[in-house]
Formats: C-alpha cells, structure tokens, sequence
C-alpha cells in the first residue's frame, strides 16, 4: 500500500470539511482505493486561526512549501477567486503534481486552458466540487451519458440565492437578514456579489454545459439576472399565481444553437424544481434517449462539498495506481454557435406599471399584438398613488419578440415594465 499524500490550499469552510473527512474516513478511503491518503501540508493566511490542526498537519503561508514537497502527489485548490488560484494551479501542473479544485470562477474562466496543461504534464485535473457543491454531476455527465445526445441541462445551482429565496417565501425573512444567514452557514462566497447578481450560476453553467454539450462558452456572452432586483411583491403574486421564484440556470440546444442563461424564474408549483428549498440545489438533465433526469442535494456547506472534493481525490489516486492520469475529466467536444433568439421560446411573466386611468390596458394589449404575444394570465392590483400595477403571463414568446416588446415598453410615455422572468410550467 502507498501513502498518497495531498497538500491543501486553503483550510476554511471547504478545506477544513476535506481534512475531516480524510482524517475521519481514513478506513473507508483505503479500503476502495487500497491506498492510505494523508493530508501532510495546508497552506492558509493566518495560522493562528488553524491551532486546532496544527498537531496534525503542517500549517504554512508559504506556497512554495507545498509546491517543491516532492512527497505530495495531489494538490487541492480551495482558496476560491481568480488569484493566485490562477498561478498557484498553473506552477503545480507545471511540477507534475495533480490537481482537485472547487474552484468555478477559475474553472469557468480558463478550465479549457489548464486542462490541456494537465494533459501536457500528464496530470489530472479534477473539480467535481465546481459545480452544485455536493451532487455528483459533472462525473455522472462524462461518465453515464456518455453516449446520450443531451438536449437540455437546466436547475438551481447557486445555494445562497436559493436559502435567500427560501427564507424570504416561507420564513418571510428580508432579504438582508436572509443573505447574512447564508454568510455565516458558510453558502456564500467570501464576497457575496457573485452569489446574488447571478454570477457564480453563471459559472456553473458554463461548467455544465461544457460537459453536456461540448461547447466551450465565455461567462461574458451569457445573459445573467440576479435576484438582487427581485421585489417581494413579485415574489407574492408568483405565488397568488401558482409559481414559486427560483433563480435557474437554463442550457439548451436548439436548432444546433445554444442558449445559455441565468435569471429569476417562475417555477409551477407541481414543477420538481419548485420544491427545491434552502441551500439545495438540483440539476435537471434531459437525454434524448433517457427523457428528464433530476439530480438533487446540497450544493453548498463545507462536508458536503468536501465529498465531492474527495470523489476526486480518490479518482487521481485510482488513476495514480493505474498509471492512467492525464486524462481530461470532460472529452467531449464540439462547435456549437448561439442559438437563433427566433428559435428560443417561453412563457413570460411580466409585471407593469402605468397610470390607473382609462385606455392604458387597450395600449399593452396594442404593443403585445405588434410583436405577436398574447395574454395567457392578465391580473391588475388595486391602484397605488395613481398608479395600476399589472402582471401579465405570456403564452410561449421567442427571444426576438421579448427584446421587441422591452424597446416598445420602454419608449411608450405611460406603460412601465418592472421585471420580466421566464416561465417554467
Ligand atoms: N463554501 C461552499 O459551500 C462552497 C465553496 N466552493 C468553492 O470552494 C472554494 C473555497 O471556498 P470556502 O472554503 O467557502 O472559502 P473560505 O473563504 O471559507 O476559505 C478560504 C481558505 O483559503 C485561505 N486563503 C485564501 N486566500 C489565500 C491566500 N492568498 N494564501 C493563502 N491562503 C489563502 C484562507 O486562509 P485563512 O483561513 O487563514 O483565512 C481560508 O483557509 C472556493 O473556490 C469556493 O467557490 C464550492 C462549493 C461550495
Ligand atoms: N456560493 C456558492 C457555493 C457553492 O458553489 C453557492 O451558494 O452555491
Ligand atoms: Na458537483
């Protein structure tokens, strides 16, 4: 048996929740892999912080100590951000040292990059935790279907957003007080402007849809809404209308295009999505051949994700054994163009404002003939200061008639439109 030892980059909600379980799991990890994994070096900014560990690892500041070790095989990123992520992951590759990380803005950003860097030193590259912290899903797209088309990938894969939405619909917490939760249970990330602005499921959906469909897509070409904007009055009259606001992350091919996005979303109630609550996250993947899959869990909080981090681990020591690392986690590829917005199509939610005086409906009515939208729900509040509030559900609008009906909406003099949200049903 061989000891395979791993340097931590990173000893806070996640790497903490790794040594534990490799400290704890120790038997169970031998007993799959036939090898002994040890946690020799952590590297973190203030070790003081970290008294609790020192009797059992070595604690540094210094990357260099863990890059040089010629007894770590697997190095695992879990600083999170940009840098030196970047650079530290890059130098480890270079020196031949196998990497796991959990890191999705880095991962979205230049994964292609150092992939084919990992390959070149004949290193794997692993970062299962990446996406939707604890459900294995970006194994289970390479691996089992492998030989499915996939047609669409779409769910909740930011938990932060997902415990706000919660705790703000069923605890009828503000939104504040909902965010500083998720801080302290440790969901969000060090800043939260990611979580709540849509950015880190947009990182995951570059991730996914990568895997599903081969396709590499820059973060800067997909469109992403947050649910920092999101009023409580909406939230309400979603419910009053049978839907539950989720902030989902939606791929899909169509017509060889693919579309791509994040943005609030009013789920049907008797969606399975709807009932995705807290922290969790699931992950919706349809194959042509197997139809809808759902794929449910945590996807944030430091041992669940740390269970994913470790499914990688265990992964590269196998390989190590084998002598079979430098394989790519993902090999699927292939060119796929965005899709055309005319061949993109969904029910649409929106909520207006305009004078409660005569004729204002007759003018919505007149804007949504001129792109060829019509009413499938139409509920208008009483009048607040002079003003009616409308809310609209739309039968199924492609993406060229939204952005018409948003530029005819924004010249008209009186009608307002506050938020437009997809409809799931
Ligand atoms: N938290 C979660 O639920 C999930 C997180 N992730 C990802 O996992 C990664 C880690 O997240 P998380 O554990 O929450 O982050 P934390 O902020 O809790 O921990 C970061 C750790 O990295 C150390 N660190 C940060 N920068 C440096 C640096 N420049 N030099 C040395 N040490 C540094 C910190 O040291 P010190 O302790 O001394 O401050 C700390 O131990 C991120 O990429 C995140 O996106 C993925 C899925 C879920
Ligand atoms: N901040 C992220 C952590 C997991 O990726 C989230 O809230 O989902
Ligand atoms: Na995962």
């Amino acid at each position: 048996m061989r000891e395979i030892k791993v340097g931590l980059l990173g000893l806070g909600t996640v790497g903490s929740g790794v040594l534990k379980m490799i400290q704890e799991n120790g038997d169970k990890i031998t007993n799959v892999t036939g090898q002994r994994i040890t946690v020799k070096t952590a590297l973190v900014r203030n070790p003081a912080k970290h008294e609790a560990v020192a009797d059992s690892v070595t604690l540094t500041t210094d990357f260099a100590e863990i890059l040089n070790d010629e007894e770590i095989d697997i190095a695992v990123e879990l600083l999170g951000g940009l840098h030196p992520a970047e650079e530290y992951i890059t130098a480890l590759l270079k020196q031949h040292k196998h990497v796991v990380t959990a890191n999705k803005d880095l991962i979205a950003a230049v994964g292609p990059r150092l992939a084919q860097l990992a390959h070149d030193n004949h290193c794997d590259l692993m970062y299962e935790a990446s996406v939707a912290g604890g459900i294995p899903i970006l194994r289970t797209i390479a691996n089992s279907f492998s030989a499915d088309q996939i047609l669409e990938v779409k769910g909740i894969v930011n938990g932060t957003t997902n415990y706000i939405l919660t705790q703000m619909a069923k605890q009828g917490l503000d939104y504040d007080t909902a965010l500083k939760q998720a801080q302290e249970l440790g969901f969000a990330e060090a800043d939260p402007t990611n979580d709540v602005k849509g950015k880190d499921a947009a990182f995951k959906m570059v991730i996914l849809s990568h895997f599903a469909f081969g396709t590499e897509v820059a973060v800067d070409e997909l469109e992403i809404v947050g649910i920092d904007q999101l009023t409580k009055e909406d939230v309400a009259q979603a419910s009053k209308l049978g839907y539950v606001v989720k902030l989902v992350g939606l791929a899909k091919v169509v017509n060889h295009g693919l579309f791509v996005e994040v943005a609030p979303t009013l789920v049907n109630q008797s969606h399975p999505l709807a009932s995705i609550n807290n922290e969790n996250n699931a992950v919706m993947v349809t194959g042509q051949a197997v139809g809808d899959t759902l794929f449910y869990g945590p996807g944030a909080g430091g041992l669940p994700t740390a269970n994913s981090v470790l499914s990688d681990i265990t992964s590269t020591t196998k390989n190590l054994v084998l002598k079979t690392t430098g394989n790519s986690f993902n090999n699927f590829a292939q060119e796929l163009g965005p899709a055309d917005p005319k061949a993109v199509s969904f029910p649409y939610y929106l909520s207006l404002k305009m004078p409660d005086v005569p004729g204002q409906m007759q003018q919505l009515a007149g804007l949504m003939t001129q792109v060829g939208a019509s009413f499938q729900q139409l509920v208008q509040t009483a009048a607040h200061q002079g003003h009616a509030h409308v809310v609209v559900i739309t039968h199924a609008i492609n993406q060229a008639q939204l952005a018409q009906l948003k530029e005819l909406l924004d010249q008209s003099p009186t009608l307002s439109l506050q938020a437009a949200y997809k409809v799931l049903d």
